[in-house]
């Protein structure tokens, strides 16, 4: 089949590139001519394991392309993938205008019969607005089919080619038996439904795991308090089919491009209609908050943090991608800076992106951890990059101020803190606390 991606972002990007592989001839755009160029010259403009291979390997064997030219890349198609970002607006509702305005760009183009297939997500109800814009702007005929993307960053490409389900959401027959072929090869569990149906899967599916997260950090505070640990209650309540063990990792929070978001457009959706969804508000809050605890646990060792320096092991939202998009770190570090504290940050691939969103003189950008480390009064370490558990915490010790590790990934283990001499807490496992710090320490400045 040939097909044209619009917009070459996290989705746009790992859907058009695994279609090539899987030998239908794609041709993605952008309107960002930078990316596009990079692309073309074999370069990778995001972090995505296994992507870059794949892009070259398809691009070699002409079966994948990069434009700038939308037009040109509709009309040499016969399905096209709508992919770009729909962020939130202040109100928290998705913004639309972006995919509004390619659905006029692809309607402008058209020149014969075109299924245009939206993977964006969006707001209940779009897919019927984008068939009017399209209806107002062309008299060539044109299917809507809904299928939206339900691949993790730092997995992408895996989960696309492994897809837990795919589903369709459409009025049109002939349509949906073109997209099923296309997913055929991919999976058995193709679900077919209305459009409204199938956005409301995609909001529905992020709102209830964004809630499991929320339940076992709020599980985990309340471990902290009465001396249970959360990884093994996780444990145990996951063993019951019906609860699952995904998603049930207690830490610092859900943070990314699109939880936040979703969640957020979801209590608007329905707010819309006269509907308070109190569940997912309190979602919300729950992990707004759980963010904080990094600071409260730092003050619950030292009291005040003004003079502290704090090295800040990892800024992307979650490992294996350099998205920082409402990452957790932009929240505690800005907190920190707020109390007087100085920050010495690195992440292995997210620390240009960060500098983008972030910058502040009392903000140092190292190389490693152990640059980070050096001289440090704490650690906090927000994401779980599998290199910050292989330092020997108590080589570490020598370098640091005081030995604190305050934990937001639950990553150490028992035994690599034994006799390491450090100040540890995680979330919601008070049994992993060493020395507790009953008489507060202060800064060595
Ligand atoms: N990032 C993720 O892991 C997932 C994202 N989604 C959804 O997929 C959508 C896209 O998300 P991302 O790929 O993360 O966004 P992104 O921001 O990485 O990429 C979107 C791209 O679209 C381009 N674009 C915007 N308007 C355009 C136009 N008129 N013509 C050509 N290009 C245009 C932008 O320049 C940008 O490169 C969003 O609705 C998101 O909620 C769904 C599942 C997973
Ligand atoms: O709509 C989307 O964009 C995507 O959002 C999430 O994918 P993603 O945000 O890439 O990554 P996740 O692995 O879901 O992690 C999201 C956040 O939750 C946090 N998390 C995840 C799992 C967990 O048990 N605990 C936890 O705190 C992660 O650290 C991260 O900050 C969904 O998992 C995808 O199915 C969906 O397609």
């Amino acid at each position: 089949m040939k097909i044209a991606v619009i917009g070459t972002g996290y989705v746009g990007l790992v859907s058009g590139v695994c279609f090539a592989e899987l030998k239908h001839e794609v041709i993605c755009v952008d309107k960002e001519l930078s990316k596009i160029s990079k692309l073309q010259d074999g370069e990778i403009p995001i972090y995505e394991p296994g992507l870059q291979e794949l892009v070259l390997r398809n691009a070699a064997e002409g079966r994948l392309s990069f434009t700038s030219d939308l037009a040109a890349a509709v009309r040499q198609s016969e399905l096209v993938i709508l992919a770009v970002g729909t962020p939130s607006l202040p109100s928290g509702e998705a913004n639309l205008a972006y995919i509004e305005q390619a659905a006029r760009e692809v309607a402008q183009a058209m020149d014969g019969r075109k299924i245009i297939m939206t993977k964006s997500t969006v707001p209940v109800g779009t897919n019927h607005m984008l068939k009017q814009v399209i209806a107002e702007l062309t008299d060539q005929p044109f299917d809507i089919v809904s299928v939206p993307e339900f691949l993790r960053e730092g997995t992408a490409v895996k989960d696309t080619f492994n897809p837990d389900r795919i589903v369709i959401g459409s009025d049109d027959p002939a349509a949906v038996q073109a997209v099923i072929e296309l997913h055929r090869q991919l999976t058995e569990n193709i679900i077919v439904t209305d459009l409204r149906s199938a956005e409301m899967i995609k909001y529905a599916s992020n709102a209830f795991l964004a809630t499991k997260i929320s339940f076992i950090n709020e599980i985990a505070n309340i471990c902290e308090k009465v001396g249970a640990d959360v990884s093994q209650v996780a444990a145990g309540i996951g063993y019951d089919h019906r609860i699952g063990h995904a998603f049930l990792r207690a830490g610092i929070g859900y943070g990314g491009s699109c939880f936040p978001k979703d969640t957020q457009a979801l209590i608007q959706i329905a707010g819309n209609v006269d509907y308070e969804f109190k569940l997912l508000k309190s979602v919300v809050d729950v992990n707004h908050q759980q963010r904080f605890s990094m600071i409260h646990k730092l003050e619950e060792i030292f009291g005040d943090l003004k003079g502290l320096t704090v090295a800040i092991w990892g800024l992307a939202f979650k490992p294996n991608t350099d998205d920082v998009r409402d990452a957790p770190a932009i929240d505690i570090i800005r907190e920190l800076v707020l109390r007087g504290a100085a920050v010495k940050a690195c992440d292995p691939i997210a620390m240009d992106n960060f500098r983008k969103v972030m910058d502040s003189e009392a903000i140092t950008w190292c190389e490693d951890g152990l640059e980070a480390a050096c001289d440090a009064d704490a650690i906090c370490l927000l994401t779980e990059w599998q290199e910050y558990c292989r330092y020997q915490l108590k080589h570490l010790r020598r370098v640091m101020k005081h030995p604190v590790l305050i934990d937001g990934r639950n990553m150490y283990n028992q035994e690599q803190l034994q006799d390491s001499g450090f100040i540890y807490r995680s979330i919601g496992r008070p049994s992993m606390n060493t020395v507790a710090a009953i008489q507060t320490l202060q800064p060595l400045v």
